[in-house]
């Protein structure tokens, strides 16, 4: 097992990643000290539950917690504030109180939404990350938690850290070829960002990480969570450097709102922005080479990097504007300058925007 560490004084927690660490949830919780007098709350989904939950139980029981489970339907609609409510009333029904700890068991999804129950469930209880899919490497660390509204995704969040992250590499066996595509793109993101050997590691060793080679996805795995939890350590509620952390999310969000959660997974969307975003560095003075490189990283993974021609460039726009970073009337995009390195701007131009998202348009129609 290997641990890293996000720094963040008081409220920072490690990240153990390993094998076999499933069955390990009821002690590493006992020796976080999580009291077990109250109830333990672990939220999955429908796809993951047969495969790992009652590893989990199991585990926690053996150290004496009672154990409160609940199965949300796989997906990105599961990020929602009626299912949400279903969590609330569960908790509350199953008795837990201020001690209590709420475990996301699953990807992105399970554990955005653990986590805002978490941070909101009596103004706040512990919580834990137990990732189970390869983009869960971003999204189990950091503490952004949200729910999204139909008009935008994440609207609804907080920021609650999570105890510890529990990060079993062994479930990563019985991802869907689609969702480890999804995963490797925010893999890449954190080399695209600010690690050009690792971006340029990630292009080589796609068919390794694509046919989940161990070593190769321990060693992808250990470097994105550190590129991230660095980033987080130096600013956690992000009023600056953080926001790097969005490269090609302004109009992969927008895209994963305006098509309908779960169309396009968080991990495709998120490849067409950086190649849109790739493109508006080109637009800005970067070397062409620059969108083509990208381009090509993203499709040696296996990802899409061009949207269907029906989808309309206004909708976009639209959803676009309520972007978290969106302040004071600015657009802020995170705009790669050259591979491994990007930039924070707040001065792009909408008509450049616009082109961009017609160029990313598969060749025919332009709607
Ligand atoms: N909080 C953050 O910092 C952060 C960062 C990145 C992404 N996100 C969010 O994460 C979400 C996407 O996460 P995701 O890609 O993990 O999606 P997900 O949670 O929907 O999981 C992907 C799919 O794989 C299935 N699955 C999960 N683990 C499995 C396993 N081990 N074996 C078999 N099937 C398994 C799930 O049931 C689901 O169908 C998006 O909502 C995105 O906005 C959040
Ligand atoms: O942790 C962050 O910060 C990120 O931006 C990571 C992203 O991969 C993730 O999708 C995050 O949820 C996006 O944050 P948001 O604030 O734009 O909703
Ligand atoms: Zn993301």
């Amino acid at each position: 097992m290997k641990t890293l560490n996000v720094d963040l004084g008081e409220r920072s927690y490690p990240i153990y990643i390993g094998s076999g660490l499933l069955a390990k949830t009821g002690s590493q919780l006992a020796q976080h000290g999580v009291s077990s007098k109250s109830p333990i709350m672990v939220i999955t989904d429908d796809q993951i539950a047969p495969y790992y939950l009652q590893i989990v139980k199991d585990s926690l029981e053996q150290e004496g917690y009672k154990v409160v489970s609940a199965v949300v339907q796989s997906g990105e609609t599961s990020k929602s504030l009626s299912v949400y409510t279903e969590m609330m009333t569960l908790a509350i029904e199953g008795g837990l109180d201020r001690s209590s700890a709420i475990l996301a068991l699953g990807g992105g999804v399970v554990g955005d939404l653990a986590g805002f129950v978490a941070a909101t469930y009596m103004r706040g209880v512990r919580f834990v990350q137990i990732p189970t899919t390869i983009l869960a490497h971003d999204s189990s660390v950091g503490g952004k938690v949200a729910v999204n509204h139909p008009l935008a995704k994440n609207i609804i969040g907080a920021f609650h850290q999570p105890e510890f992250v529990l990060y079993d590499v062994d479930t990563l066996k019985t991802l869907p070829p689609r969702e480890v595509s999804a995963g490797l793109a925010e893999m890449l993101k954190h080399g695209l960002i600010q690690d050009e050997d690792f971006a340029y590691w990630c292009e080589e060793h796609a068919n390794k990480l694509l046919s989940l080679d161990k070593d190769s996805l321990v060693y992808g795995l250990l470097r994105g969570c550190s590129i991230k939890a660095d980033i987080v350590s130096q600013d956690e509620r992000e009023n600056g450097i953080r926001a790097t952390l969005n490269l090609g999310h302004t109009i992969g969000h927008a895209i994963e709102a305006i098509a309908g959660y779960g169309k396009f997974l968080h991990g495709e969307a998120i490849s067409i922005g950086m190649v849109g975003a790739a493109q508006l560095g080109v637009l800005r003075g970067a070397d062409p080479a620059l969108y083509t490189t990208t381009k090509r990283m993203l499709e040696a993974l296996n990802l899409p990097t061009s949207l269907p021609a029906d989808i309309s460039t206004d909708d976009i726009l639209a959803a676009m504007m309520h972007d978290k970073k969106f302040r004071e009337g600015l657009m802020v995009f995170i705009i790669p300058t050259k591979i491994g390195e990007v930039v924070v701007a707040n001065d792009v131009r909408v008509q450049d925007v616009r082109d961009v998202i017609d160029g990313l348009k598969e060749r025919g129609v332009n709607v």
